[in-house]
């Protein structure tokens, strides 16, 4: 129901970032169906999966040396702050791009359904953090002593360590309710080691919520 309202506010000559994850797919989805109605846009996908996606649909996809600005960026989100809209994405394991794609992005545009607002950021989801795995263990010190409780090495379903789209690993960070989410923000953005983390604060500029009856678009 997000999906096919945000895909509405996607028109033709916009430059559209392309979330990742479950709800990002029915976007993908949605708008392949305009494009094969006449939309004419131009995607940069998040994913590697979220590329292959697209292309299958039918969006043809662009590059940030040919678009540095985006127009528009449409994803899902695992946990956003009611009031403030701070957001924890990334337990699909794409929040570098997703990250990069959504800072360059004029307008950046959240779906989710009404199981993902909290009163406080954390106190469900774990902070995934992108790291290198060159020094892991000394990385995931540090972050255990900016407050992360628990610390999971990301793993496939398989068991094995999960890869990220650019070859790095993800500490899952458990740090329960977060009190300051951009002074966390910042700590864990001056951590060597660290690439990128699931925190996005004051990042969205809609966040659109599916409630059973209809869709709720909270701005900040
Ligand atoms: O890395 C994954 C992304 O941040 C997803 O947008 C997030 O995990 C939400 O995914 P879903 O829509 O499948 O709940």
């Amino acid at each position: 129901m997000t999906a096919r309202h945000a895909a509405d506010l996607v028109q033709s000559g916009m430059v559209v970032g392309l979330g990742t994850g479950s709800t990002a797919a029915f976007l993908v989805e949605r708008l392949g169906e305009r494009v094969a109605e006449g939309l004419n846009i131009l995607g940069i996908p998040t994913s590697e999966s979220t590329a292959a996606l697209a292309r299958a649909v039918g969006i043809p996809i662009t590059t940030f040396a040919d678009h540095p600005e985006l127009d528009i960026a449409i994803d899902g989100a695992d946990e956003v702050e009611r009031g403030s809209l701070h957001i924890i994405k990334g337990l699909g394991g794409a929040l570098l791009r997703e990250k990069i794609v959504a800072h360059a992005a004029k307008r950046f545009v959240v779906m989710i359904d009404a199981t993902k607002p909290v009163d406080r950021l954390g106190e469900r989801t774990p902070v995934p953090v992108e790291i290198t795995p060159f020094g892991s263990e000394c990385t995931a010190a540090r972050l255990q002593k900016l407050g992360a409780q628990i610390i999971r090495p990301r793993r496939t379903l398989a068991g094995e360590m999960f890869v990220t789209d650019n070859g790095n690993m993800i500490l899952d960070c458990a740090f329960g309710p977060i009190a300051d989410v951009p002074a966390l923000a910042t700590r864990i953005d001056g951590t060597v080691g660290v690439v990128e983390h699931g925190l996005f604060p004051k990042m969205a500029t809609d966040v659109l919520v599916a409630t059973e009856r209809e869709v709720e678009q909270w701005t900040p």
